[in-house]
This record gives structure tokens, C-alpha cells and sequence, in this order.
């Protein structure tokens, strides 16, 4: 049953229902003809009958031509500007290098039209500020602004994040990772360019961080206590390509109220197998790794008894809830709410045991009304899709949003990082506005 399930929900991704269009659906363009667009616009876009990718513009006109025929796009500008000024056009999705993710937010906020930017929004905090805080964004009846963290909108993420939330006892750590396997970027790839906006903390390490601050309080700023990271090989002249790149980081960060937090992230994953294989050999093998994030919470007492006579007694439970997959949950994931229960008498542990239950949340709760409007085969990009559209079109939608507050103490907390790690900021656009 669960394969046929995996097999039911991969095909309606791949083969979505076709939704005919309304009169006033929303019109996007899309800014390069990027790789990742298809997964994020495109492909959702079919099903959603108030969404038409309309428009694609390309440095080179004839790769925006080619893109255009692939994906049934109507309408190819020969430059980013002209489809920014297309009157046709509403909304834009900014899938650019992160160190173009400013200029061309806020180029397309200028004409009026709402705006998908990808993840990180820009390439630093003075350029989220900027960005977030312009009197063009913050104005009544301003275009709606949305750093696509699209994870956030799928409902197994909300449903871990409402598991953190009644969990017993306050967090004592917290801990996310998402590891890239080798082979899946090319060594020319955006996120290797430092003046891009590039490296790993710009791009995995921004879901991880993302995570962490979700569970911890969406618009606090972490102070990193120790960072390390691992630059790029040197080239085939043994000199040191882009010095500024982390292609792996390592960060923990501590909070306030005493809380270890810790986050990893990898654009070539080697090593990390489990440790009955000997480290020796398998350090600079590639692995497979499913993004993750755990929480543990401080041991609560669940009964405690004093009786006249008796050495008194406490029974403890400590939880860690785990989620593995939150980037990509409609193919599988899995929640663990894991107790382990410690029985004490005076100062001796009599007994432990652990108790773990696990879940899956492919759509809203039962009887929940969002339940009625989502689909078990929905991407985190079309839930994403919907909440867009929902605010573009003033809808109530699921409630669920990433605000510019976020956006901007995402990036103060890289700039931070990267601070600790002794690597330069990512550098700030020239673009005025
Ligand atoms: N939400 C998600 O799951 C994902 C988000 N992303 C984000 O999307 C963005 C794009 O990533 P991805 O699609 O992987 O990257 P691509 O390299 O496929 O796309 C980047 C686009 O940027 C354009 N571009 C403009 N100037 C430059 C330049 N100087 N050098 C290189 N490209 C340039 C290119 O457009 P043109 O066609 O005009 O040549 C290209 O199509 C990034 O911000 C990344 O973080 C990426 C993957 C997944
Ligand atoms: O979802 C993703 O997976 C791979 C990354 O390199 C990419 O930028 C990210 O958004």
C-alpha cells in the first residue's frame, strides 16, 4: 500500500490534472529561463486554474525561444526589462542568481507586479532591508513580496511545526540539516561564484537556518557561537578557486534562554555513513541523506511520589521529534515524536524505556477546511502557488506566510554566519532605486 501510494502521488505530480483557466487568472513571467522553474511554477501552474505562466525572458533569445517551446510558454521577451514592462503581465518569478534577487525584486515591484523571489531573498541584510522595508513593498495596496520558502507552506511542515508546539517541556536543541548528494551541480553552477551571491550557506544551509528559526521564533536574529566550513577543492593549478565559497558550512548558534542550536549543510555530500562502516574508507564516498530537523525538549516529570517511608519516586519523559524530508515531502516523509521515559528512585534509574509514534501529514487535518481545498499529491510549490494567489487575489488561504520580518532576520543571521566563519559578506547590488 505505501509504494502504490509514493507511485499514485509521483504521477499526479509528473501528470497533473489540467485546471481550465479563469478570465482573471493571474498572468506570471517568468525571469530567466531557469532550471528550477519548471518544479516551481510551471508544472504547478497547470493545476491551478487561476495561475498562467504566460511569459519567459533569457539573456539569449533563442534558449529563451527553445525554453518557451519545451514548457508551453506563449510570450518570449529578449530581455528581462521588456517582460518586466509587459503590460500582460502580473506577477514575475525571480529565479536568478541570489546576487541578482534584489535588483530584479524590486525592478518588477517598480512596474506594479508581484513577485515569487527565490530563496535567499538577496544577497545580504542591508539588501533585505532595503528590499523589504522599501516604501514600494510597505505601501497599502503594494504588490505582494514572497521569498519562496515553499516547505513551509506544505502541511507536514505545519503539522511537525504544531507537534513542537504541544510538545512537553521547553526546547533544550535544536538541529537541521540538508546534505547534497555530489554529482548534482556542475562545477560552473551559480552557487560557486562568490560575486552570484553563491555558496552553501546562500542555498542548503538557508533551509536548515530557515528550520531552526521556524521552531524557534520566525523573526529572531541567532547569534552564531561556532562556525566552520569547507571551501571549494583547489583547481587543477592548485590554486584556490573562489576562496569566499563555502561549499559545506557547520554553524551552532545559542540562543537567549540557553537553547543549542546547530545547523549543517553540503552542496557535495561525502562520508556521513553510518559508523559500522569504517570511517577510513567511506570519508570520500558520496552519501545519500534525507533533509532533517530534530527537536529536543528539556525532561519533564510526568509523576512524582513522596509517600511516608518510601524512598521517593520520579517518573521522567523526554521527547525528541524528528521530521525527515521536510523539503520534499509529498514523495515521503516522516514525523517521530519519540518519549524516552526514565523511572527514578532517590538518585537510581530503576527503568527506561522509549516510546515513539510516528506521522505523516499529506494534507490538513481531517475536518480541517483547508483538508477540502488541498490534494495529497500537492507539491510544498503548488501549496505555495495557492497561498500566493490567495493574497494576490486578497483570499483568506491557509494562514500560512512568510512576512518581510522573516525574510530580513534570515539573512541578518547569514550575514552573521559568514561573519563568524571569517568569510565576506555576499556583496551588495550597485542597484538604487
Ligand atoms: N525553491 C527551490 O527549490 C529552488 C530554488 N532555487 C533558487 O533559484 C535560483 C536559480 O537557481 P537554478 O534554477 O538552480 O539556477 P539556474 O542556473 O538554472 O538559473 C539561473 C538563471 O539565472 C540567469 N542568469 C542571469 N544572470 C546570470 C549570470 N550572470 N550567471 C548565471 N545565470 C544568470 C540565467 O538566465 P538566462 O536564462 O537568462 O540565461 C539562468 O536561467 C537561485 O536563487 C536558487 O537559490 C534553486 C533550486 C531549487
Ligand atoms: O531545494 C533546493 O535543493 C537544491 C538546492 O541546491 C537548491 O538551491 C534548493 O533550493
Amino acid at each position: 500500500m505505501f509504494p502504490f501510494d509514493i507511485l499514485q502521488r509521483t504521477y499526479t505530480i509528473i501528470f497533473p490534472p489540467t485546471a481550465t483557466k479563469n478570465d482573471d487568472a493571474i498572468r506570471i513571467g517568468l525571469l530567466g529561463a531557469s532550471k528550477i522553474a519548471p518544479f516551481v511554477v510551471v508544472n504547478p501552474a497547470k493545476s491551478h486554474p487561476d495561475v498562467i505562466v504566460a511569459a519567459v525572458a533569457a539573456r539569449d533569445s533563442e534558449r529563451a525561444k527553445r525554453y518557451a517551446k519545451t514548457h508551453g510558454i506563449p510570450i518570449v521577451h529578449s530581455s528581462y526589462q521588456d517582460l518586466i514592462d509587459d503590460p500582460s503581465i502580473d506577477a514575475i518569478y525571480v529565479a536568478l542568481p541570489n546576487g541578482l534577487h534584489y535588483e530584479w525584486a524590486l525592478r518588477s515591484i517598480r512596474a506594479g507586479k508581484h513577485v515569487l523571489l527565490e530563496k535567499p531573498s538577496c544577497s545580504n541584510a542591508i539588501e533585505a532591508k532595503q528590499l523589504f522595508n522599501h516604501p514600494l513593498v510597505t505601501a497599502k495596496n503594494a504588490p505582494v513580496l514572497l521569498e519562496a520558502f515553499h516547505y513551509q507552506f506544505h502541511p507536514a511542515w505545519q503539522t511537525y511545526l504544531s507537534e513542537v508546539r504541544k510538545s512537553p517541556g521547553s526546547i533544550k536543541s535544536v538541529h537541521a540539516e540538508f546534505l547534497l548528494s555530489p554529482g548534482l551541480l556542475g562545477s560552473d553552477d551559480i552557487r560557486f561564484t562568490y560575486d552570484l551571491g553563491g555558496g552553501c550557506m546562500m542555498d542548503v544551509g538557508t533551509y536548515a537556518l530557515s528550520i531552526v528559526r521556524q521552531i524557534l521564533g520566525r523573526e529572531k536574529v541567532l547569534e552564531p557561537v561556532e562556525v566552520s566550513y569547507r571551501g571549494l577543492p583547489p583547481g587543477t593549478d592548485g590554486k584556490a578557486k573562489e576562496p569566499q565559497i563555502d561549499e559545506a558550512i557547520d554553524a551552532k548558534y545559542r540562543t537567549a534562554d540557553s537553547v543549542d542550536v546547530h545547523i549543517s549543510g553540503d552542496l557535495v555530500t561525502r562520508g556521513n555513513w553510518p559508523s559500522f562502516f569504517p570511517a577510513s574508507l567511506t570519508r570520500r564516498l558520496p552519501s545519500f541523506n534525507w533533509p532533517k530537523s530534530s527537536v529536543t525538549f528539556e525532561p519533564v516529570v510526568v509523576d512524582s511520589q513522596n509517600g511516608e517511608g518510601h524512598t521517593p519516586s520520579q517518573h521522567f519523559m523526554q521527547r525528541t521529534l524528528t521530521m525527515r524530508n521536510p523539503l520534499i515531502p509529498t514523495f515521503y516523509h516522516r514525523i517521530d515524536i519519540s518519549d524516552q521515559h526514565i523511572l527514578r528512585q532517590g538518585d537510581h534509574i530503576t527503568k527506561t524505556w522509549n516510546e515513539t509514534t510516528y506521522k505523516t501529514a499529506y494534507n490538513w487535518p481531517e475536518g480541517d477546511k483547508r483538508a477540502a481545498v488541498y490534494k495529497d499529491w500537492w507539491t510544498t510549490y503548488r501549496c505555495q502557488l495557492e497561498e500566493f494567489v490567495n493574497r494576490v487575489k486578497g483570499r483568506e488561504g491557509s494562514g500560512v506566510w512568510v512576512d518581510g520580518k522573516e525574510s530580513i532576520a534570515q539573512m541578518e543571521t547569514i550575514d552573521r554566519t559568514y561573519e563568524k566563519a571569517g568569510l565576506q559578506l555576499r556583496p551588495t547590488s550597485t542597484f538604487e532605486l
